[in-house]
């Protein structure tokens, strides 16, 4: 079993104030200070949700995924995130088995995790990424 947690659901919004507030409403809490990921374009803000987080994912440039996704498809769910303790076993694994990921190697992630994107395709209409946490265990 390489998959231990439901790391993250995340969800795009045009800014993070605004896709705050129902989580906010519902009495979650940030996990932490807001961190901005240069590589992937966006601003980031986690609520943790049990051994869960929401991930809320706002563009920090015109050509961020996130950017893109708002333009064609407006803001709400983006995608949902597993935890996995070897991230390079589970991509050879998976591809062994057909898969097809966004690119060759892990990219950086929120926290210093290394995330990898399998594509929507592949995932029956769902982004699906994987996140290595060596050590598994509640999301934060
Ligand atoms: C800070 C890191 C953080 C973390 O967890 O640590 C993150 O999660 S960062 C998240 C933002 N980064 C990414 O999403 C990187 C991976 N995404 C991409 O490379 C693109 O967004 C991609 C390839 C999924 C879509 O790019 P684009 O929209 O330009 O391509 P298409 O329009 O050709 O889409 C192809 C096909 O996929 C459908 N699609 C697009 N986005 C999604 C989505 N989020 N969920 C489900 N389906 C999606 C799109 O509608 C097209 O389908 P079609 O039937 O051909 O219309
Ligand atoms: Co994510």
């Amino acid at each position: 079993m390489t998959v231990t947690l439901l790391d993250h659901v995340a969800i795009a919004t045009p800014d993070l104030e605004t896709g705050s507030a129902p989580y906010l409403a519902l009495g979650l809490a940030p996990e932490g200070p807001d961190e901005e990921v240069p590589s992937q374009g966006v601003r980031v803000r986690a609520f943790v949700v049990g051994a869960t987080l929401i991930e809320l994912l706002a563009p920090t440039r015109p050509d961020s995924p996130i950017a893109a996704f708002l333009e064609k498809r407006g803001p709400g769910l983006h995608h949902t995130a597993y935890r996995v303790a070897d991230l390079d076993a589970e991509m050879a694994r998976l591809r062994g088995e057909g898969a097809r990921f966004l690119s060759e190697a892990p990219s950086p992630g929120r926290a210093g995790t290394r995330v990898a994107f399998l594509h929507p395709k592949w995932g029956a209409g769902t982004l699906i990424e994987l996140v290595e946490h060596p050590a598994a265990g509640p999301a934060h």
